[in-house]
């Protein structure tokens, strides 16, 4: 479980959240453009630090402002996948993954082929990345990410910048992806389809506050969440 308790002020805007996101399930993070979803990913990331509060992940203390405590962005044992796959265009499928892999699990051939094999990637192997449609870069990138052993996995806008078919294919492995995986997995789209298909229960932000936190069908189903209903 990820605890987060911070208010961090950038500019004009302020941000104030306190929400425990589980280790099951998907949790969405959904809310208009500028309600404050990237400070989120940004602050549990490490990127940025809070003015107050903390963010503690399981046992371990990632930010505690009382105590002084501030982990750097690269102890924090997160995996991140972005907009687009950020791959390394230089390496193969193969390389990519492996280089994801801590040199202690370099030998763990059944997590890597378990990985590679969930999301479905054992042909792309020896092909690199420029060769891959959009939807395959993902893939490998998810799979770098959980590669990587997180703790947590913060998944910003991953299918954005694919057409619909493609999204529609990455979504099924991305069902797949959190029914197998036991940490948790902050999710940040725009999309209502997503966000029912994919998340058990979503942060709905709006202006750097948290307005709702619950289970996504009742989110989905209430007056908070008339504006983007057609
Ligand atoms: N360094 C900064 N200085 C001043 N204001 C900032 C800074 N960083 C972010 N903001 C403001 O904080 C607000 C929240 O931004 P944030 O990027 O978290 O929103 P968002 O919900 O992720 O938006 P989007 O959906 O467009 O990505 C915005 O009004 C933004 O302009």
């Amino acid at each position: 479980m990820l605890d987060i308790n911070v208010s961090k002020r950038l500019g004009n805007f302020e941000l104030q959240l306190n929400a425990q996101i589980p280790s099951q399930n998907v949790t969405a993070l959904f809310g208009l453009s500028g309600s404050g979803k990237s400070t989120v990913i940004n602050l549990i990331s490490g990127l940025i630090h809070p003015d107050q509060g903390y963010i503690k992940l399981n046992d371990k203390i990632l930010v505690d402002t009382k105590k002084g405590i501030c982990l750097p962005p690269n102890k924090r044992n997160m995996g991140y996948v972005f907009q687009d796959g950020r791959l390394f265009p230089h390496y193969s499928v193969k390389g990519n993954l492996r280089y994801a892999m801590q040199s202690k699990s370099r030998k763990n051939a059944v997590e890597f082929d378990r990985i590679v094999q969930l999301l479905g990637i054992e042909h792309l192997l020896n092909r690199y990345p420029i060769s891959l449609s959009g939807g395959e870069k993902q893939r490998v990138a998810i799979g770098r990410a959980l590669l990587s052993q997180p703790e947590m996995l913060l998944m910003d806008e991953p299918l954005s910048a694919l057409d619909l078919p493609r999204k529609q294919e990455l979504l099924s492995y991305l069902e797949n992806l959190a029914q197998q995986i036991a940490i948790p997995i902050l999710y940040v789209t725009h999309s209502v389809d997503e966000l029912t298909t994919l998340a058990e229960q979503v942060i709905l932000m709006e202006d750097g506050k948290m307005i709702a936190f619950d289970k996504v069908d009742n989110v989905v189903s209430s007056s908070l969440f008339e504006r983007w209903k057609g």
